[in-house]
């Protein structure tokens, strides 16, 4: 429950997030980030578009009857068979929603809906009456609000908060708004909304102008009571407002916000990294609160004054968003029940087998790395359980490389339980592997893009390996990480292999996955 003080936090990582291209999640994922929502304190999950696809609605599904704190909302369109559907997804949570959206600007409704704003209006008091037949926790979206005729918005939110909304989404679906405009049009549909009193108001912003969390804010200090986010701002086109950077505006500037939100800021950085490990998509060096340079000082002035006192030129404290550097926990002399009870404080509920398969990696690990910190081990679940049930793993490699040698890369998979292995050359130690893994998988994606940086610090630290693979149209990105680069880039390569495998069946077809 929330206070009249305290901003609602919305997050959208499993629905809108995951319309980032390429970053679809299987259910297991789905539900391990969505643990980690819930701890970190969110208020209300958006855990999908149940009416997209059979995975979709399993995933919410799961997520519904697993969560124990989060409202858990699902996405539908405005019509009959979304809504019951939504609703079979998620009637078994502890606190279900249901969000319904249809777009009102004159754009969209003339040429995407190809409706009349009589005929929008209607149908939007028809969906949210469907869906408050089934629970008292009804959002409706106005897509494309920020670009609609603002006596029109308001017009739909009042019918739409008699027919039982209780909560009313302001969107800025294309990150189209300017924060004063956008403020404005806040103020302007709190004032002229007869019984707005009666739902809370959110806002959900796209950061195409990169204006998504600056609308937010404005939002927030105009009487927005929601706000919608996603983890390191993934998202639709160019994303959506970040959480972080909402919640650590909140939290390091009261003088100006007096809201306060439930999120754990300390879960903060887990939560990111989890995020980007899960799907793939990278946090970038300069990213606000959880780039990887967000707390470095490289000028030496600033090195100075941050050694003299690290406020001069940190305005928050890196612990703050749970940024440790003495993360070390566990080394090879550890057993079983430590590792287990540290997993456990991170968040995971194993079975003995899963944790004997983690264990045996995590003791390999060990073997070649001095500190096992969160990020490894995290980056073991991932691997070893969460992906468990994939069409391709790896089960040997070995490349000969050098200066003076054409390299050549053996490679043993496991394809659907059946063991292939063979052997080829190529310009490099990378490029032999791919080639030998592309000839036996018998696929044939194309390498978009391979960025290879370190999980963590040292010269024993975790190579983590990202591709982007596109195979017949379909993009999807691909992770590894192992001490040992080219094993890395072995395993991100045959990730994107099985992330692709698992879209061809799951199939969302979007223009931006082109
Ligand atoms: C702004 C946002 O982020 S909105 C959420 C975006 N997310 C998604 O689209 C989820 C993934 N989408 C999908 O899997 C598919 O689009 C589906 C399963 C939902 C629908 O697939 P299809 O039935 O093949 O329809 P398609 O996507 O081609 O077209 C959308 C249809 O929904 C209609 N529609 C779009 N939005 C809405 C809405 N909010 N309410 C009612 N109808 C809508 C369109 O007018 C179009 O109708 P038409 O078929 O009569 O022309
Ligand atoms: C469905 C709505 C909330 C949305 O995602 C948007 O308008 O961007």
């Amino acid at each position: 429950m929330t206070t009249d003080n305290q901003i609602i936090i919305f997050d959208t990582t499993l629905r809108d997030g995951e319309q980032s291209p390429g970053a679809s999640m299987n259910q297991p994922e789905k539900l391990r980030i969505a643990t980690q929502l819930e701890k970190l304190g969110v208020n209300v999950i958006e855990a999908g578009f149940p009416a997209a696809s059979e995975g979709d609605f399993e995933a919410v599904k799961a997520i519904a009857e697993t969560l124990k704190t989060a409202q858990i909302a699902a996405l539908c369109r405005a019509n009959k068979d979304d809504i019951n559907r939504g609703w079979q997804a998620v009637k078994n949570a502890a606190h279900p929603r249901i969000h319904t959206f249809i777009a009102t600007s004159e754009l969209h409704m003339k040429y995407k809906l190809q409706m009349t704003p009589e005929q929008v209006l209607e149908q939007a008091v028809e969906s949210v009456k469907l869906a408050a037949s089934y629970t008292d926790n009804v959002e409706f979206s106005a897509e494309d609000g920020s670009r609609s005729d603002p006596a029109f918005l308001c017009k739909v939110f009042e019918a739409v908060i008699d027919a039982g909304a209780t909560t009313i989404n302001l969107p800025d679906t294309v990150g189209y708004a300017i924060p004063e405009e956008y403020s404005e049009l806040i103020k302007h549909v709190m004032q002229n909304t007869p019984n707005m009193d009666k739902a809370v108001l959110s806002v959900h912003c796209h950061n195409d102008l990169g204006l998504a969390t600056a609308n937010t804010l404005a939002a927030i200090k105009a009487g927005a009571r929601q706000v919608e986010v996603t983890i390191n701002g993934i998202g639709e086109r160019a994303g959506n407002t970040s959480l972080e950077e909402v919640v650590m505006s909140l939290h390091t500037r009261p003088n100006f916000f007096p809201q306060t939100t439930s999120i754990d800021t300390t879960k903060i950085y887990p939560t990111s990294r989890l995020v980007s490990m899960i799907t793939g998509i990278l946090v970038q060096p300069n990213r606000a609160i959880v780039g990887a340079n967000a707390f470095a000082h490289e000028a030496g002035i600033h090195q100075d004054g941050v050694l003299k006192n690290p406020m001069t030129y940190e305005i928050m404290k890196p612990e703050t968003i749970g940024l440790s550097k003495n993360s070390l926990v566990l080394g090879k002399h550890s057993g079983r029940h430590a590792l287990n009870s540290h997993i456990q404080e991170m968040g995971y509920n194993l079975s003995k087998e899963e944790l004997n398969k983690v264990f045996e990696k995590f003791k390999h690990l060990a073997d070649k790395k001095k500190s096992i910190q969160d990020e490894d081990i995290e980056a073991l679940i991932n691997e070893g359980v969460l992906r468990s049930s994939e069409v391709f793993t790896l089960e040997y490699i070995n490349v000969v490389s050098g200066n003076t040698v054409f390299p050549t890369a053996s490679v043993k998979l496991n394809i659907n339980g059946r063991p292939v292995q063979g052997a080829t050359a190529g310009s490099g130690p990378i490029d032999a592997v791919y080639n030998i893994i592309s000839k036996l998988t018998g696929t044939t994606s194309e390498l978009l893009r391979f960025t290879i940086s370190a999980l963590t610090e040292g010269t024993d630290a975790q190579g983590e390996v990202t591709v982007r693979l596109q195979e017949d149209g379909i993009v999807a990105l691909g992770k590894g990480t192992d001490p040992d680069i080219i094993t890395a880039s072995a395993l991100a390569y045959i990730n994107g292999l099985n992330r692709l495998e698992y879209l061809k069946s799951h199939p969302i077809v979007k223009p931006d996955n082109l």
